[in-house]
């Protein structure tokens, strides 16, 4: 389970654990609008408010006025061949997740050392001028960028400043795991 703030690198830690270690990437639903380059079924499930509440979701969270929510259709994809899941959470759906699962999941907190590099992260991922403005202003990104004290001495705090540390970091969490 991967939680951290916006642009600290939830999402290409998740997908270096699906190439490098085949991991079942876990698509929760959302009702914001799609990236550039982000695919229905892929990235997201990108649904409606009232699409969205429609959906049998095991948690859902308001995050920058959008809705977030994860489906056991979703996590089950995953349990069916027996490959580890990987899902990406705000702190509010990693600290649900964690209490539900205790020791079955594995949390990583992403940060980073000056949060000044996460608005030029964002910018460059090609979000919009207006997205990266209200995301920043938003009181969820504001609270997640400290590792709130219910995951305290439970998730591993990865400091992703530099892509190639993080990856030894994450190769050596996993051989751990492996132990
Ligand atoms: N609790 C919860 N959070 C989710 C879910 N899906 C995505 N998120 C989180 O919602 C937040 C906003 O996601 P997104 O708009 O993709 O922005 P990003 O953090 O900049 O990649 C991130 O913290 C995601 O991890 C979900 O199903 N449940
Ligand atoms: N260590 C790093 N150094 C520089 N850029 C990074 C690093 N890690 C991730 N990025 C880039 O920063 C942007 C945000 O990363 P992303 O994984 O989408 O973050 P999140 O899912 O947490 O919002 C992406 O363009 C990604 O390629």
């Amino acid at each position: 389970m991967i939680t951290g703030a916006a642009g600290t690198g939830k999402t290409s830690v998740a997908n270096y654990l699906r190439k490098q270690y085949h991991m079942m990437k876990v698509i929760t639903h959302t009702t914001r609008q799609p990236r550039p380059g982000e695919q229905n079924g892929v990235d997201y499930f990108f649904e409606t408010p009232t699409s969205m509440n429609k959906l049998h979701l095991l948690e859902k969270v308001e995050y920058d006025h959008h809705l977030y929510g994860s489906s056991m259709e979703g996590l089950q994809r995953g349990w069916q061949d027996g490959r580890d899941d990987v899902i990406v959470l705000d702190t509010a759906g990693a600290i649900t997740y964690e209490q539900q699962l205790g020791t079955k999941v594995v949390v990583i907190f992403l940060t980073v050392s000056n949060v000044r590099v996460l608005s030029r992260r964002l910018y460059s991922r090609g979000d919009r001028q207006a997205a990266i403005h209200s995301r920043l202003h938003s009181a969820e990104y504001q609270r997640d960028l400290t590792l709130p004290d219910e995951l305290a001495g439970k998730a591993h705090v990865i400091v992703n400043d530099d892509w190639q540390v993080t990856r030894e970091k994450i190769d050596q969490l996993m051989a751990a795991q492996q132990r």
